[in-house]
């Protein structure tokens, strides 16, 4: 049954096993109205099962999604009532115009969608393309395209995979603008991606995933946060200065510097700036010169490869269901 304040995306203790393989390995996940959520991983974390998944494409093995409070998997067709999106590359007769495409799918959707065709070619910059077949629009236009379509059906909710993988640099920048414009307007977005620039640009929640496994879940805002910073110091004699920044109180996590391997005596620590201060003053009381003492912020980027690279500190898989139904 619907409900009315539900939120637009809800997934409970969702696996997906195919045979030995967990694509998706127990996934919590709530989407607010008005979010643009940006479920991000490498590739192969389980991002497109978890939009099947979602869209009742495929039934997971265990866990229940909802969407607006519906059961995908129980109410079908009804349930995606104000959803729309692509999983994986969105498909067209090739040997059809755009505009031609869009028809068919306005015809089989019914509900007023065929007269949404025009608005939906104009909102994608597809309008002056819409007669050309589609066989010979490029990778951007055919997304674009895609998200027309997914217009159509006048979306509360848009689920997106990868929408900007493959579109050359102005194509990625047209992609993040038409998702920032349809956000603007009142739509809940969800969009997967491997790419964490694009996340933080059009993102304000994030999921980021790991073999199948969230291992961060809230706002762009508090993984910035967690991003952390450390200090870089280059000085003229290495060694003592090891020393004095090793007595400095407030000063932790003292090693040498990997990032400069121009410079192999420069040493990294964290502290904050007060003490950073009093131990630049010891520095040269000490009768050191300070070639460098340096604020380094952890990139998202960084905080992304650190929390999906191999040997990242996630808990272990747990067994899925047998009782699988194969999809
Ligand atoms: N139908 C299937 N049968 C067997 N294994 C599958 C099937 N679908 C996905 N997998 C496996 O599940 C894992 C997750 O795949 P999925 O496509 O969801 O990842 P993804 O994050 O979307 O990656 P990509 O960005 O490369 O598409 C992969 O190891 C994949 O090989």
């Amino acid at each position: 049954m619907s409900d009315a304040g539900a939120p637009p995306v809800q997934a409970r203790g969702l696996v997906k096993q195919y045979d030995d393989v967990t694509a998706v390995a127990g996934v919590d996940l709530t989407v607010e109205r008005g979010d643009v959520y940006g479920y991000l991983g490498p590739n192969g974390a389980g991002k497109t099962t978890v939009l099947r998944m979602l869209l009742g494409l495929i039934r997971p093995t265990s866990g229940e999604a909802r969407l607006f409070g519906r059961d995908p998997l129980v109410e079908g067709a009804r349930a995606l009532d104000g959803v729309a999106g692509f999983v994986e590359a969105p498909r067209f007769y090739p040997y059809l115009s755009g505009r031609k495409n869009l028809e068919m799918l306005a015809a089989l959707d019914g509900h007023g969608a065929a007269g949404r065709i025009d608005a939906a070619l104009d909102i994608v910059e597809m309008a002056d393309r819409q007669k050309h077949r589609v066989g010979g629009y490029s990778h951007g236009m055919r997304q674009r395209l895609g998200v027309a379509a997914a217009l159509l059906r006048d979306p509360k909710l848009l689920l997106l995979d990868e929408p900007a993988t493959g579109l050359d640099p102005a194509g990625m920048r047209d992609m993040r603008a038409l998702v920032a414009r349809l956000s603007s307007e009142g739509t809940t977005v969800l969009l997967s991606s491997h790419l964490m620039p694009e996340v933080e640009e059009l993102c304000n929640r994030v999921a980021i995933v790991r073999t199948g496994r969230i291992v961060y879940e809230g706002d762009i805002t508090s993984l910035r946060a967690r991003a952390g910073s450390h200090w870089r110091l280059r000085t003229t004699e290495d060694e003592r200065a090891r020393r004095v920044v090793e007595a400095q109180r407030g000063i932790t996590a003292v090693a040498h510097d990997p990032d400069t391997p121009s410079a192999p005596g420069a040493l990294r620590f964290e502290g904050e700036e007060a003490a950073v201060g009093e131990l630049s003053i010891a520095l040269v009381e000490a009768g050191l010169g300070l070639l460098e003492l340096t604020p380094v912020r952890a990139t998202l980027e960084d905080v992304f490869f650190t929390l999906t690279e191999d040997g990242a500190a996630v808990p272990p898989s747990s067994p899925a269901d047998s009782d699988a139904v194969a999809a």
